[in-house]
């Protein structure tokens, strides 16, 4: 792959353009705003979502999306969830015929129940295996700053998969191969709900057992939902599944988690909606995870209760007494 265009410019899209140009991809990074296009292209900085990062010279910014997806062989998709039907409808046209759609967003379509690679290939027509996915323990703060990380690419094409590997592996961010593309796809997007409860849990004051419980039991409704959809139950214990938890779930970087963070300490839902000023895929996605499971008859318990605390009024501590009353059972 040698030319990308990254849609859109915030915080991941811009980290992972950054990846993609120091690993020897030319980048044009989409903004919507041509005023951040134009300072990211003279400044090499997206000062509103990665301030004090330089910005490698392989990339150019745009406003025009037309502009950013010519000529390009891969084309990166990084807005919220609910917005990708919507925009991709109105970018579809401009999207070269043969190149791969790389989609590096963690959620589930409201009322459809779409993952976001069903939702790119309703859109844009493209055959499955011309969509992949992207997903792992990826805080984009700490990629920006070239931490080490790893991340997993799944695409059920081998030949684009390889090429997406190489396309994105740098000294500091390392991708693994994976066919699994339901699985890695879902375990991002469900991870974000479970570290809404993680975040409630450390707003109440609690610790590392509360916070393991979660996880682990939070991996567990992950993998249900993940196997009555057809997905790898091994996807789970890796990367895309107990890696992306595990830091979501701990990092004060987490925005799902900072937001759930900011329910336990007791700010409304309001409050804490006005004060997230970034991008918090699981408090729409629960609804339809849950929405999901039900189709599927799977039980996620950890699911239920975030929606009840995100839309219904109830309140931490009845989420945690409810959660902790569930009949017995074996693990
Ligand atoms: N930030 C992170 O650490 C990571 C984020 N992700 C996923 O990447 C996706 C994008 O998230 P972030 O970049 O973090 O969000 P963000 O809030 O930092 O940026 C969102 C971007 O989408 C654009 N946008 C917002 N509303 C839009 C709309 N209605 N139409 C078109 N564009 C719109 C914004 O202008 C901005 O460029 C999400 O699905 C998120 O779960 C995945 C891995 C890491
Ligand atoms: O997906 C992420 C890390 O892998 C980022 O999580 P947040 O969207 O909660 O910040």
């Amino acid at each position: 792959m040698t030319r990308a265009a990254v849609l859109s410019a915030g915080s991941w899209g811009t980290t992972f353009a950054k990846v993609l140009a120091d690993a020897g991809t030319e980048v044009t990074l989409h903004a919507r705003r041509p005023e951040l296009a134009a300072a990211i292209t003279a400044d090499r900085e997206n000062a509103d979502y990665l301030p004090g990062i330089r910005l490698p010279d392989g990339i150019t910014a745009t406003a025009d999306p037309a502009q950013a997806l010519d000529g390009a062989d891969l084309v990166v998709l990084s807005i919220p969830s609910q917005t990708l039907r919507e925009n991709l409808a109105g970018w579809a046209p401009h999207i070269p015929a043969q190149a791969t759609l790389l989609s590096l967003m963690k959620g589930i379509e409201l009322g459809s129940t779409r993952r976001m690679s069903e939702v790119v290939c309703e859109v844009t027509g493209a055959a499955p295996e011309r969509v992949a996915v992207l997903s792992g323990p990826n805080l984009a703060r700490e990629i920006a700053e070239e931490q080490p990380a790893a991340t997993v690419v799944a695409c059920t094409d081998p030949d684009r998969l390889e090429a997406l590997q190489a396309a994105c592996h740098t000294r500091y961010f390392r991708p693994y191969t994976n066919p699994d593309l339901v699985g890695c796809e879902l375990g991002g997007a469900v991870k974000n709900v479970i570290a809404l409860a993680a975040g409630v849990a450390e707003g109440l004051g609690f610790g590392d057992n509360t916070r393991a419980s979660l996880i682990t039991r939070g991996l567990a409704e992950t993998a249900r939902l993940g196997q009555a959809l057809g997905a790898d139950p091994l996807t789970f214990a890796g990367l895309a599944g107990l890696g992306d938890l595990v830091a979501t779930c701990s990092s004060p970087l987490s925005r799902n988690r900072t937001f759930g963070e900011h329910l336990g300490r007791g700010m409304s839902l309001e409050e804490t909606v006005a004060a997230t000023k970034q991008t918090a895929e699981g408090v729409k996605s629960c609804r339809s995870v849950l929405d999901l499971a039900r189709a599927h008859g799977v039980e996620v318990p950890i699911t239920e209760a975030v929606v009840r605390v995100c839309h219904d009024g109830e309140s931490p501590v009845q989420m945690v007494r409810e959660i902790m009353s569930r009949e017995a059972k074996p693990e």
